[in-house]
């Protein structure tokens, strides 16, 4: 549980119909059985905050982001307004006027999960028959006070890429076919920040696509990154599972740099400079 005090990240990559919104997801949110990552660590957050024998203070917010043909929607609104990443030379690319809606329960949480799935954009393809066509960023922030007024803050994302199936597979047309190239052409900017991390290029072109600022941090910062690699066992598919484990072989160079991020109360900074006082006189 690396979230209650750091930041992570956990996202699933392959092609179409392969599973990674039903890794993300599950079958059913609400079935203890067929729940996926997202509700499984939601439950786990309520349960260990519930479960802590301490008094803490605790806020949770989430928010959710489609990236759908390089335009990012905030599903947790019904503005409808084009959202636009900006640079914060201290937390990095962020979205400007994003939604963050604060939860105080598991249950509402679910619920919040469970009208962000029936919003987002699917359409069929030949390969996948119910398929999704963007990329789906969940984030989760805890934010908690401990008895002592020690601070601590974890951000987790949860990214469900959309399938990276090659167009002329697909045999999709028309709105469907621009849809394919533009996450053809995210995955592979991904696929390049990727490439230019692993072999520790100067240069990593992290502003070519939406997908890739988003996840600047995640890849290359202060997060603790999983990725979970679907494949389709079917022969037909050899050649794409090699390129798809390829791609998480190269992630596997990747060392981020993860930090805790606690804020320590004022008591306890006066005793740590107490203590440095105290060795210093006695170096004297
Ligand atoms: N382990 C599994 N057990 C049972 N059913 C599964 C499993 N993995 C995937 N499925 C089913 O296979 C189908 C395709 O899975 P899913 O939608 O998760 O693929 P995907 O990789 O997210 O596709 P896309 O790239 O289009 O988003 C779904 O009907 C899903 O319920």
């Amino acid at each position: 549980m690396i979230f209650w005090q750091a930041n992570g990240t956990i996202f699933t990559y392959g092609q179409t119909g392969s599973g990674k919104s039903y890794t993300m997801m599950g079958l059913y949110i609400y079935d203890p059985e067929t729940k996926g990552i997202i509700p499984r660590v939601s439950n786990l957050i309520f349960t260990k905050l519930q479960e802590s024998t301490c008094e803490i203070e605790y806020s949770l917010k989430c928010s959710i982001i489609e990236i759908y043909k390089e335009s990012l929607r905030d599903l947790l609104s019904d503005s409808g307004v084009r959202l636009k990443i900006k640079e914060d030379p201290k937390k990095g690319a962020f979205v400007q006027g994003l939604e963050e809606v604060y939860v105080v329960c598991e249950e509402e949480l679910m619920n919040i999960i469970a009208l962000v799935e029936s919003k987002r954009t699917v359409a069929s393809t030949k390969l996948n028959e119910v398929s999704s066509r963007s990329h789906q960023l969940f984030v989760l922030e805890v934010n908690q006070k401990l008895p002592d007024d020690t601070e601590k803050r974890g951000i987790v994302n949860f990214i469900d890429l959309a399938g990276s199936e090659k167009v002329k597979e697909s045999g999709v047309t028309g709105n469907k076919l621009e849809e394919a190239k533009n996450i053809n052409l995210s995955l592979s900017c991904l696929s390049n920040v990727i490439n230019a991390l692993s072999s520790k290029a100067d240069f990593i072109p992290y502003r070519d696509s939406k997908l890739t600022r988003l996840l600047q941090e995640s890849l290359g910062g202060n997060y603790k990154t999983t990725l979970i690699v679907n494949c389709n066992p079917d022969p037909r598919n050899v050649e794409v599972t090699i390129n798809t484990l390829k791609f998480a072989q190269r992630v596997k160079n990747i060392k981020n740099n993860v930090k805790l991020n606690i804020k320590k109360s004022p008591a306890a900074y006066s005793q740590i400079i107490n203590e440095l006082r105290h060795k210093i006189q006695s170096l004297k």
